[in-house]
């Protein structure tokens, strides 16, 4: 028989409550067996001693630039970086240009990524049309040709009562709506967190009511009309009430991204525009607080929110500079290095935040080694360590503040289908 057959490693796999020393035997692109000492002929032989085998790893919050922005990104490039990062499935936001807001983008996007056949992209449908925050778009024929789930992020859905119709039309059909919480006219044309540190460096400000203000309606909206996750949470506050909203039994689920757990507003420095995102890097308290927070199980997901930008974008002055950073290549091993191998999480935990509790919460078929589950899987290194090179990103997206970081937990192998998509030896395998 022909197949994949994993030896020695440490199955991780919290979708069973496993972490224990098996084999996986892959076959037909499925997760055929998972026991120990697993023999099959003609299968190719992986001995994955020091190594976890995890589930494949899903980032619920990636932009891709295609269309219309292929100087930043590709569906290629991004599918690339996918799967050096150790990522199975990724899902892309809809602000592209033109956005990704009818059927056909959606299915545009599908054929794209099904044509490189690197990783598994998942279309997000935009909630309105061209992310104006007016016109509904058409939630569920989006839905029907594969769009995972619908949000206009980069933008916030301001008329309160155009996210209601959203919520109502998307809950008709079990989709999760993802809102970018930002009230604008608090941003107000800032570039990095309001603070002592914004005065000082004579940077305007954005306030952390800026996101607060729309976590608060957000969740009011979400207990009377239906499930919101909320994108790139960064401040302690926000957590406080997502907390609270929580056990009241809000239908709201929540993320954050690497960057807020590792970074503050200090990374901006001397004015740093690899450390400009949106929202903006907070203070020590905000970071300590959502590293609190993956811990109570009030953040649900950790999604890199990769962002890729041009060189030309980012080498400006700091308030002309694109907000976002490249975090698809970093997100693993800065996790595992940083939270995992410091103690602050269980890989197990890290493996629930990353694949679990995304495929729960968007209801994928995916993010658990069960017999008969697709086989997308991926092998991390406990034993390397190595140099962030932003040289080296296969995404387009240099724009990284963490280039030469040491880092531990790389990717050993990203497995798609059954088919082997990464390795560090060979790069990314492409279709032949
Ligand atoms: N996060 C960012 O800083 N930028 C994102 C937009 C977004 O996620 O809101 C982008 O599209 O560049
Ligand atoms: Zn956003
Ligand atoms: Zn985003």
């Amino acid at each position: 028989m022909s197949g994949l057959l994993l030896k020695n490693g440490t199955v991780v796999d919290p979708s069973q409550g496993l972490h224990k020393k098996l084999d996986l035997l892959v076959a037909d692109g499925k997760v055929a067996e998972l026991k120990e000492n697993i023999s099959a002929d003609g299968a190719e032989v992986y001995d994955l001693q020091d190594k976890i085998i995890a589930p494949g790893l899903i980032d619920m919050h990636v932009h891709l630039r295609e269309p219309g922005q292929e100087e930043k990104e590709t569906i290629k490039t991004g599918s690339k970086a996918a799967a050096a990062g150790g990522f199975t499935s990724i899902a892309c936001m809809a602000n592209t240009d033109p956005p990704a807001d009818d059927v056909s983008l959606i299915k545009h996007i599908q054929e794209v990524a099904r044509r490189h056949g690197i990783v598994n992209v998942l279309p997000i449908g935009a909630c309105t049309i061209g992310l104006r925050g007016e016109f509904i778009t058409q939630i569920g024929e989006m839905q029907r040709f594969g769009a995972v789930a619908f949000s206009d992020d980069g933008q916030p859905i301001a008329n309160a009562q155009v996210l209601r119709k959203v919520l109502e039309y998307a809950g008709m059909f079990n989709s999760v709506v993802i809102s970018h919480c930002e009230d604008k006219t608090l941003t107000n044309g800032g570039s990095m967190n309001e603070s002592a540190l914004s005065t000082k460096l004579g940077l305007p400000g954005i306030p952390i009511a800026s996101e607060t203000t729309m976590v608060a309606r957000d969740i009011e909206i979400a207990k009377n009309f239906g499930r919101i996750h909320l994108a790139h949470i960064s401040a302690k506050a926000s957590l406080d009430l997502v907390r609270q909203a929580k056990k009241l039994g809000a239908p709201i689920t929540c993320e954050t991204a690497p960057h807020y757990l590792l970074l503050t507003e200090e990374a901006v420095g001397a004015y740093s525009t690899n450390a400009k995102m949106s929202p903006p890097l907070r203070q020590e308290a905000d970071r300590l607080a959502l590293l609190a927070a993956l811990q109570d199980g009030t953040i649900d997901i950790i999604a890199t929110d990769h962002a890729p930008h041009t060189l030309d974008d980012k080498r400006v002055e700091f308030n002309l500079a694109s907000f976002g950073i490249s975090g698809l290549e970093t997100a693993l091993p800065l996790l595992y290095t940083h939270l995992v191998q410091t103690g602050l999480l269980t890989i197990d935990r890290l493996v629930e935040l990353m694949s679990v509790n995304p495929a729960k919460i968007f209801a994928l078929d995916k993010g658990t080694l069960k017999i008969g589950a697709a086989a997308d899987i991926t092998v991390i290194d406990t034993q390397l360590t190595k140099k962030v090179d932003k040289t080296k990103f296969y995404s387009k997206g240099k724009n990284t503040p963490f280039d030469g970081w040491e880092l531990g937990g790389w990717a050993a192998m990203t497995i798609v289908g059954g088919q082997i998509k990464y390795t560090p030896e060979k790069g990314v395998w492409l279709k032949t």
